[in-house]
């Protein structure tokens, strides 16, 4: 059994990504409105675009703080950017609705969101999602460098140097599989399993467009960034 161990160099990588991650959290919390209240489909969609524009903004300075990011390409940067906002909202979405809550809290989360104003056919992958992060019980050194490697996909839109975003995401990934190791040894296929979750990820994100377009009320509203990020209006 190889000794598995996090040199000097990783744990200064991790440590610089968990902080960022840690320093750019969701200001308002979203999970204590929706248990708080019902809301119309309107202002859940209102709700919903305040949240993702804030964790946009949130998303791009957590970006920041990953090593050797600032060295790609600039139009490299944005393509990144970009490419994951949509993936990198819902892997919030789910790390937030698989957060330990009290007693039956998940549940009516769970029926709010599911009563938001998403049209139906959506909430099977989107719970499968969810429960399948959920059951994972990530730490939260895994959901930083999970999001890191999401956002370092070296096959996004418009990326013209790929390799140099692979060499990054490579250096995540090797962590990442260290960290798995560490974190849960009796797992043997944990590592690829917490792999197998961004191409779920991947596949839900394809709907979001729809389900914002079919979100069950006239006259969606965007602000100019999400129209900017998201292929919406
Ligand atoms: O605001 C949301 N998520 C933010 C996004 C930025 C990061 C923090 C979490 C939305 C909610 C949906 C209901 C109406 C209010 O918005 N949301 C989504 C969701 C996101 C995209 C689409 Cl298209 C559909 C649903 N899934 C959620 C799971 C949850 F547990 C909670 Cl608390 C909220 C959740």
């Amino acid at each position: 059994k190889e000794k598995v161990e996090i040199n000097r160099e990783q744990r200064a990588l991790m440590k610089a990504i968990v902080d960022a991650y840690n320093r750019h959290q969701i200001p308002q919390d979203v999970a204590k409105k929706l248990l708080q209240d019902q809301y119309s489909p309107e202002e859940n969609f209102l709700l919903l675009t305040e949240m993702a524009t804030s964790q946009v903004q949130v998303l791009v300075e957590f970006t920041k703080n990953i090593p050797g990011f600032l060295s790609l390409d600039r139009e490299d940067q944005i393509a990144l950017l970009k490419g994951s906002a949509v993936e990198a909202m819902f892997l919030r979405s789910a790390q937030v609705f698989s957060r330990k809550m009290p007693t039956g809290h998940t549940d009516v989360l769970e029926e709010r969101v599911r009563k938001s104003g998403i049209p139906d056919e959506f909430m099977t992958p989107m719970f499968n999602f969810y429960k399948s992060i959920g059951e994972l019980h990530m730490v939260q050194e895994e959901q930083a460098i999970l999001t890191a490697i999401t956002i370092l996909t070296p096959d996004r839109p418009y990326v013209k140097d790929p390799q140099a975003v692979e060499r990054l995401q490579e250096t995540m990934l090797d962590v990442l599989r260290k960290l798995c190791v560490l974190q849960h040894p009796q797992e043997q296929q944990y590592f690829a399993r917490l792999l197998g979750r961004l191409t779920e990820l991947r596949t839900l994100s394809h709907y979001h467009s729809e389900m914002l377009a079919s979100w069950r009320m006239n006259d969606h509203k965007f602000t100019p960034l999400l129209c900017e990020i998201w292929d919406v209006q």
